[in-house]
């Protein structure tokens, strides 16, 4: 029984045109409900073609800090029940050690269903989890099931909304999953696949299911059943989902004493969160699981706040101001919806991001170094605030990309170069008069845009990640002129990787520190809303 043999289910390369574009009417084909995420309604909309549930798609594989890929990463198994089903024993076929089914199943064959099915998404959205299992970023991981399958925008953010859903409810839902299988689910697509259902029929406290639960349940099994790795778990996924509803108290009262069942988030996650911050632990955890708002920053140099926000009332969207540039729209758009966003008028930007380019003190004509630009938004934001000379650096050419796109659309220019921010070879050796270090991290800060980072990152990452921005701290310390400032940010709620670094630093070269705000803890509420950033301003002394 232990012994695996290979699959005898098709390869994606040997597939016809026909089978990988699925057939209109094909099984368990029922449309989505009007109302849920394919008619963009509800919290997380996952509205085609527009924005995801507080994703980014255009991160690449790197994240959404541009910090090396893991490669071999796993997602870290919720504890799973490996003995007998707690169940009745009439509750349904067990999932059995099958010894046909590959653990990696075939993420790309592209299913024979309907495109605006449910099902369509569901198995989308569990091909996204299979993938960031195996180490892939969600904003990727989606990216490749959308190529892949050639999926429409209307299935893109059906896809994205259910994944992002099945994210921020992981932890619960592999250990409800424990209590009501006799084994981990295999392939990791199955898993994936009642992960996301459960998301659906069990959403956050206070809000909406976004589906019927027999519409779920019936589109799930046809979902499994359009597989042909897993179409022989078709029953199981029936049984488990069914059971689910019919004992949901039981069952939830059970994985709710798990803290991993509570939170959603792997255990040395939470304990990293409450040795660093004792009062607010809860209040932080909480945050991260929610949506992020959609929040703009009003470019300076062709509107204000106030005519703006005229703008979108004008356009019936309510919005509030949350910071001197900052307006956070009561409902998430998508980018091209917004007004006055393609000419440049607003960026999207986090409010606590929006802090950095006002730090600088800038001036005209200075000379200024954004050391890790990618994707812009800082360097954009520099741009807007004042005539300097800018060169934005990245070591990522590809994201640079970005920054030019990004640029384009605000009609501002910047000296865009290649580079690693710890080396010198790009260097023309003329210092600047202020650098922006934003350096890659942990992400821990941002996990309510990026819920997939809890499940990626190692608790050692934090290690090696400091390390890399130590030495980037070091190296551009050189660059800096006598009296000139470097801010130092992080996306980081890590102390290692935020205050301890500073504090290393400043005590190496003797810099004077300045006052900016440290570690901002996330916050969602009237009037202010911000991921969880930290932010150190140092000064060089006139002669060193
Ligand atoms: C936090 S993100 C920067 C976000 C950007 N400042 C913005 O506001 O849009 C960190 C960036 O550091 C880049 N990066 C990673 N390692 C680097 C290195 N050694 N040198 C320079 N950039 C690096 C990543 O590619 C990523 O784009």
């Amino acid at each position: 029984m232990t012994e695996k043999r290979p699959t005898l289910t098709l390869k994606p390369k040997a597939q016809s045109a026909d089978s990988r574009r699925g057939r209109p009417g094909g099984k368990g084909a029922g449309p989505a409900r009007p109302g849920g995420p394919q008619a963009g309604k509800g919290a997380g909309t996952g509205n085609a073609g527009g924005r995801p549930q507080g994703g980014r798609p255009q991160d690449g594989p790197r994240g959404p800090c541009g910090s090396p890929p893991r490669g071999t990463q796993r997602v870290e198994p919720a504890p799973h029940d490996t003995g007998e089903a707690r169940g009745r024993p009439d509750d349904g076929p067990r999932l059995r050690h099958s010894y046909e089914v590959k653990a990696h199943a075939q993420l790309d064959y592209r299913p024979a269903l309907r495109e605006d099915s449910l099902a369509f998404a569901l198995l989308g959205a569990a091909s996204s989890l299979a993938r960031v299992r195996a180490g892939t970023a969600l904003p990727q991981a989606l990216a490749e099931v959308v190529q892949a399958w050639d999926a429409p925008p209307q299935a893109r953010g059906a896809m994205q909304d259910i994944a992002y859903r099945a994210m921020r409810q992981l932890g619960r839902s592999g250990i409800l999953l424990g209590q009501m299988t006799s084994k981990a689910p295999e392939p990791a697509m199955l898993a994936g696949l009642l992960e996301c259902a459960l998301a659906l029929l069990d959403p956050p406290e206070g809000t909406e299911p976004p589906y019927e639960a027999f519409t779920v349940v019936d589109q799930a099994v046809g979902a499994a059943a359009a597989h042909p790795d897993f179409a022989h778990a078709k029953a199981m996924v029936n049984a488990v989902l069914r059971r689910f509803l019919r004992e949901r108290e039981p069952l939830l009262v059970t994985a709710l004493r798990d803290p991993v069942g509570q939170w959603n988030y792997p255990q040395w996650w939470i304990d990293a969160v409450r040795t660093a911050y004792p009062d607010d632990w809860q209040s932080i955890l909480t945050a991260g699981n929610r949506q992020p708002p959609l929040t703009l920053r009003v470019n300076r140099r062709k509107t204000d706040v106030g005519t703006y926000l005229k703008t979108l009332a004008a356009a019936g969207m309510h919005a509030e101001q949350v910071g001197p540039s900052a307006v956070r729209l009561a409902q998430a758009v998508g980018v091209m919806q917004i007004p006055g966003f393609a000419d440049g008028v607003v960026s999207v930007q986090d409010a606590g991001a929006q802090l950095a380019a006002p730090l600088l003190d800038l001036r005209d004509g200075m000379r200024v170094l954004d050391a890790c630009a990618a994707p812009g938004g800082k360097s954009g934001h520099i741009l807007e605030t004042a005539d300097v000379d800018l060169t934005a650096l990245d070591a990522d050419a590809r994201r640079l990309v970005r920054v030019d796109q990004n640029l384009q659309r605000l009609g501002l220019s910047a000296t865009v170069k290649a580079g690693a921010a710890e080396a010198t070879d790009w260097w023309d050796g003329r210092q600047y008069d202020r650098i922006l270090a934003d350096v890659p991290c942990t992400a821990s800060g941002i996990v309510r845009r990026h819920p997939d980072i809890r499940w990626l990152r190692r608790k050692s990452d934090t290690h090696q990640l400091a390390t890399l921005s130590s030495k980037i701290l070091d190296n551009l310390w050189q660059m800096l002129r006598p009296d000139g400032k470097l801010l130092f940010v992080t996306c980081s709620l890590w102390p290692q990787e935020s205050e301890a670094q500073a504090a290393a630093f400043a005590v190496r070269h003797g810099a004077v520190r300045l006052d900016a705000p440290g570690q901002l803890l996330p916050r969602s509420g009237a009037g202010q809303d911000h991921d969880g950033l930290f932010y150190a301003l140092f000064q060089k002394a006139e002669r060193e």
